[in-house]
Formats: C-alpha cells, structure tokens, sequence
C-alpha cells in the first residue's frame, strides 16, 4: 500500500470578489489517520471543504485526491471521497436501513453486506430498521456517515460533526471514527472550533486563521506530544537570563525556554557560569489549548 498523502492540497486560494477566503493553503493529510481541521468562526474552514468535494471552485492551486486533481479529473478524485457537508438528506418516515438500501441502488457494486458493514462500522445495528423519525441528532449522523462510507471511500470529510452532540454523543463519535480509520483505513477528516474535541479525536491538527495554514500538530496523548516542551528558570535576574540564553519569554522571576531535559541543563551551566542564581529548574507542558489560544490571540474559540 502506498503512503503517499490521501490528500496534497497545493497553494489552494479562494477569492470571492476582491476578499481572500483562503490565502496559499498547503497541507498534506496523511493515510489512516483523523486528521482536524481547526479554527474559529469564520477561519475558512467549510469553504476549504466545500473545495475538496468540488462544491466551491478553487480560484488558485490545487486539491490532488489519491493523486488525482479536483479540478481536472473531479470524477476520478471524487470516486475517493465521503462526505457530509451539508445536513444529510435522509427519508425520515422511512427507516435507516431502507434509507441505506436507497441510496445503495444509486452507487454501483454497493452489495447488501457491505450495507451491514456500514452499519456495524458506526455501531447502529439495534437501531437501524427504526424509522428515522425516531432518530436523535447523533444517530442521524452515524447514518449519514453509513451512508456516506458505503462505496468505500479512502476519505470521509466532515465537517463540524460535534455540533449539536451531547459529551455522550461526541464520545462516541470519536470511537466509530477511530474504528473506521483502523478498521477500514479511511482517512477522515474532520472540522471543528471545539479545540478539546480537536485533541481528543485526533492524530494530527492542522490550525486555520482568516483563510491561512498557521500551524500543524501531531497529537499523541498517550506518549505526551502535541506538548511542546517547555523549562522554567526561576533565577536572581530573569531580564539577564534571556538576554545570555538568547530566547525564552520572561514570566515573574521565571525565564521560560522551549528545552528538553538535556537542553535545559545545558541552560542552567550557562547561567551559573554567568553569575545568575537558579533557584528552581521545572519542566512545564503547554497544552494544545494554550498554543492554540496563543495563534488565534484567543479570538472565537471554546
Ligand atoms: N459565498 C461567499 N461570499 C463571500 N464571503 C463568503 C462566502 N462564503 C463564506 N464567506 C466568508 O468567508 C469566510 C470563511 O467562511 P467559512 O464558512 O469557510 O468559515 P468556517 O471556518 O467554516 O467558519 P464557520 O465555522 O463559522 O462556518 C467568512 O468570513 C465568511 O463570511
């Protein structure tokens, strides 16, 4: 199997008359991953969406999909895609499975035990010959995304799949998309201003601001990354300290440099060496939260 990127995204602008809806954005999604996409109101998101599954035009660069390009082969990218962008449109007086059954005879090669399969993916296999009606808001997601995963498709797109869920129902949206990225090897990826979700859902985060890439994160909460490591020097004289260091940002009578454990010693040599007292040496985690609140200035972010 390949590990090439599922999706290159190359120097991809939108304008809509003279404003810049998205500026130069350059991003690769890894295969097999849940990969976010995250950012205030308003950052560009759905628009960067909406041009990955050829509802919006790219007005610059382009969207390679397994290779293919959005703009000059869209059949052949498009083949690779799921999405739900837009509220799903399902028969509500009908029930899931037939709803699946529906939209199976418009997808050729989609067999019924591949429907079952859908349905086992999302974990909906007590519900899903009750009518749609009597769906609440996360069941009706997990059908769309039975839906939307039925041709198998090596990419599922969402976009803002937390709102209007409950923790119970977030929680497990995060589970059926973790068993599909392992299960089946789709990629997804998923949208969202809810940075808490962003980290416990995904592999890696890419961070959007006003239409611009402003940075990507890998996230492993189990082995600590997605924390940048970070040394607090409580010293005699801070100011000195980070002139002789040379970075770092100064907190109280504490320099507070980006260093790993042998960095940071090899820090505390030097500020002995020049006659600055070091009361305290601690290692400090910056959350994802922080260095996010920190790119956005804290604009529009829960
Ligand atoms: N058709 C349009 N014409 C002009 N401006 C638009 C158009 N569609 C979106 N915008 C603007 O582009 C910017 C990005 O919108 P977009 O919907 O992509 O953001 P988003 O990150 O998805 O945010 P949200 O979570 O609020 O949907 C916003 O300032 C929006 O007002």
């Amino acid at each position: 199997m390949t590990q090439e990127p599922v999706v290159r995204m190359r120097d991809v602008s939108k304008r809509i008359g003279s404003k810049t809806l998205i500026d130069r954005l350059t991003l690769d999604i890894p295969r097999g991953q849940v990969y976010g996409f995250l950012g205030p109101n308003g950052a560009g998101k759905t628009t960067t969406i909406r041009m990955m599954v050829g509802l919006m035009s790219i007005s610059e660069g382009d969207i390679l999909i397994e290779g293919a390009s959005i703009k000059d082969r869209f059949e052949e990218a498009i083949s690779h895609v799921g999405a739900i962008v837009e509220n799903p449109e399902m028969y509500k007086f009908l029930t899931g499975y037939q709803n699946l059954l529906h939209y199976a005879r418009m997808s050729p090669g989609v067999t019924k035990q591949r429907i079952w399969e859908a349905v086992e993916r999302v974990g909906m296999q007590n519900r899903i010959h009750d009518k749609v009606k009597t769906y609440s808001l996360g069941m009706r997601q997990r059908l769309g995304v039975a839906q939307a995963i039925l041709h198998r498709p090596k990419l599922l797109v969402l976009d803002e799949p937390t709102n209007g869920l409950d923790p119970q129902g977030i929680r497990e949206l995060r589970d059926y998309l973790r068993v599909l990225a392992r299960e089946e090897g789709t990629t997804v990826f998923v949208s969202s201003h809810l940075l808490s979700e962003m980290e416990l859902m995904c592999d890696t985060v890419a961070v959007i601001q006003q239409g611009r890439l402003v940075d990507v994160k890998s996230l492993h909460p189990e082995a600590g990354e997605g924390r940048e490591r970070e040394t607090a020097f409580e010293v005699s004289d801070p100011q000195r300290a980070a002139e002789l260091v040379g970075s770092g940002r100064v907190e109280g009578s504490q320099l507070i440099v980006s260093a790993d454990r042998e960095a940071a010693a090899g820090i505390n040599t030097k500020l002995v060496m020049a006659g600055i007292d070091v009361y305290a040496i601690q290692a400090v985690t910056r959350s994802l939260e922080d260095q996010f609140l920190e790119l956005t200035g804290g604009k529009d972010i829960e």
